[in-house]
Parts: C-alpha cells; structure tokens; sequence
C-alpha cells in the first residue's frame, strides 16, 4: 500500500514539531525515519499509525485519506522499541490477540500462529512467557503479533535499540527478508545512519520538525540536499566561508563556484574519503602536515593541517595508514566537493532550493 502525507503540521502546546511534512511512499518499499533525538521522527509514525491526531495535513494509505479513522481501521501493524509484550501471556497468546479481537475461528487462528512461529523461528516457543525469552526472541514475538493480522503496512519505531549490535544486525535481515516475502510497505524509525542506508529503499531525513532530504541511500550520501543532512549521514569536512574572486574561499582549496554572487556566504562540505593523499612533492597544489592518525581497523583517519591554518581529515586504505607519520608533510588532491548557499536571486533557484552543487575543488597557485 502506498502511504501519502501532505502538508502535515503538529504542534504540542505552542511548539511546532513537525513542519509541513509531504512525501510519497511507494508500493512495498522500505523506508527509513533517520534523525537525531527530538526531530520529530516517532511523533510522524504515530500520527500515520493513527494514535496521535495532526494539527493540520492530510493522509492517503493506498490512495484513501485516513486521518479521520482511529488506528484499527488504518491496516497497520506497528512495533514499539521496548516490545511491549503482554507479560502475562504466553507467546502463542500475545501473537493471536489482535485475531482473537477480531473474533477468528481457533483453527485460523492456531493455523496462523503456528505459520509465524516457523517464520519467525520460535518454534517450541509457544508456551512460554516472555520473560522466559531473550531480548531478539521477544522483539520477534512483537514482530509476529504485529504480522499475524496481515497488515499492509508495518511501522516500526527503533525496532532493535533495546538489542546488541550482533542481535540488532541478526533483526535487520530479518526484517528485510520478512519485508520482502510478505510484500509489505514499511517505515523504521532509527537514529543509526548506518542501519538506515544499509535497510532502506529511501531514507527520509529529519531535522528540528524538517524533512531535510528523501531519497535513495546513494541519493542522500553522495547528493545531500542540505549540509546537516551531509554530516548525518557520514563524516565530512566542513568550512563557512565566502564568494571571493568567483571561488569559494577556503584557504588554499579555491573551489570554482559558477553564477554565484561575488561576497554569497557558502557552506563547502567535504568528505573525507574524497580527500586523495598523495607523497610531497614541491609544485603540488595542496599541501598539508600530517597532525594525527587513527586506525579504525579496516581504514586509517589522518588528520592534517593545510597552509594556512585549515584542518582537513582524510581517510586512507590500511596499506597507506601504516606509513603515513604525524610531522610528514603531504600534497592533496580533492576529488569532490559540495557547496550550499541560501542565495536568493532568480539566477541562483537552484541553491535557492539548497541543493547541493559539486565541482572539482580547483586550487589556485596564487593562494599558496
Ligand atoms: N506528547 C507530547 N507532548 C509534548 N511534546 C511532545 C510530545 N511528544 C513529543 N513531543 C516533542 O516533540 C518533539 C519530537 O519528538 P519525537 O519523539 O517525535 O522525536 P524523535 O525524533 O522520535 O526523537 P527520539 O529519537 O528521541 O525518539 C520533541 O521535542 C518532543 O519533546
């Protein structure tokens, strides 16, 4: 089922917490809410799911508005963080409650959970409480109940936050394969960028009450729409700084910035894996000197200063980490960058609409 929000505005008290949010979800896809804590992300959930009211805004699941129906008439099965499991029910009870609300025949509804208990590989299980279980057991038994009326849309809110990091991964794939054996539409809530590129279709990126940016994984990583999407969802350089002479001025990196006005304030994003580090030689354009490395196992970080006072970190191979010195000095090729203005002239409606422009970082002699 698709999902359409248009235009969605909640306000607690007098604080706007969502500010007119419009997307699209299509048919099967699986979406991700990633933002950091407060930007609205499980207040927009709940309000789809139909257990908070908007203050203004509409909503479409499979090209029906439903913002007037209460939750049980939405089709949404919906997975809280902490499980929320009846404690005092055993696993077969918890996943056939919603059917025994509905007033299902016992043979369907035995058929049914036995069908999840396998798909879900907790069979054996049934009898037990949930303390009786670990942690991913518990979060698979929420899944199960959640699944057992066949909705058609999952919601998900930090589904593997209460896990560890080896549990959370195994619950990930689970998902995914459940997500796609039962063709399902999906929305996860998470705060983690990595379970967010590595899950979704799209990721929908919030920040203070904004949709910032939604789009594919590669979309939003290599094409940020603003730089604090840029610095949510990886590691980046970042410089304020000024149109000067047609480039963007960060010291001894000089970016040609094409029909931006001359004095424009710029944000210039940088990531550190387009920082190419290369051996001293003299005419080099860029030159730094090595401050600090850092092995992260399968890639050195190495931190640098730039003539004139810049820092700029760049990540390297292992192969080339283990030989790079603090005190060394290096020449630097930059092979991507990304300017942001707020610029607001008719000839500048693209960076209007903030969207990132990226050219080769060119360095000019002169500066240097
Ligand atoms: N019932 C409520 N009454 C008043 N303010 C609320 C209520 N629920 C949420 N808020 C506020 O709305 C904002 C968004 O909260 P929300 O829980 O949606 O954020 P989130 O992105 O899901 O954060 P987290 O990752 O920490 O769960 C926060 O400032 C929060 O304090």
């Amino acid at each position: 089922m698709s999902i359409e929000v248009k235009n969605l505005i909640k306000n607690f008290h007098n604080t706007e917490v969502l500010k007119n949010i419009t997307f699209q979800i299509e048919e099967e896809e699986m979406t991700a809410f990633l933002g950091p804590s407060g930007s609205g992300k499980t207040t927009l959930l709940r309000i789809i799911a139909g257990l908070e009211q908007p203050s203004a805004g509409e909503i479409y699941i499979g090209g029906e508005r439903v913002d007037h129906l209460p939750p049980q008439r939405r089709g949404i099965g919906f997975v809280f963080q902490n499980y929320a499991l009846f404690k005092h029910m055993t696993v077969f009870d918890n996943i056939a409650f919603g059917l025994k609300i509905r007033k299902r025949k016992n043979e369907i509804i035995g058929c049914k959970v036995f069908e999840l208990l396998e798909k879900m590989a907790l069979q054996g299980l049934e009898n037990r409480y949930p303390h009786q279980l670990s942690g991913g057991q518990q979060q698979r038994v929420a899944l199960a109940r959640a699944l057992a009326s066949e909705p058609k849309l999952l919601l998900l809110d930090e589904p593997f936050a209460a896990v560890d990091a080896k549990l959370r991964k195994e619950l990930r794939q689970w998902i995914v394969k459940l997500h796609e054996e039962m063709k399902l539409t999906s929305i996860f809530v998470t705060h983690d960028q990595q379970e967010a590129l590595e899950v979704a279709d799209r990721v929908a990126v919030f920040n203070q009450g904004k949709l910032e940016h939604f789009g594919t994984p590669r979309e939003i990583y290599h094409r940020p729409a603003t730089p604090f999407v840029a610095s949510f969802v990886g590691d980046v350089n970042y410089y304020q700084t000024k149109i000067k002479g047609g480039y963007a001025d960060v010291g001894p990196i000089q970016i040609k910035a094409y029909r931006l006005v001359e004095g424009s304030d710029v944000e210039v994003v940088i990531r550190p894996e387009d920082v190419r580090i290369e051996p001293y030689h003299d005419r080099a354009d860029l030159k730094a000197q090595v401050k600090q490395t850092t092995f992260l196992g399968d890639f050195f970080k190495v931190e640098m200063v730039l003539t004139g006072d810049k820092t700029i970190t760049a990540t390297v191979s292992k192969e080339q980490g283990w030989v790079i010195q603090p005190q060394d000095w290096v020449s630097l090729r930059i092979l991507s960058t990304k300017l942001f203005t707020k610029e607001r002239t008719p000839a500048l409606e693209l960076f209007h609409q903030r969207r990132p422009v990226e050219e080769l970082a060119k360095t000019a002699d002169a500066s240097l």
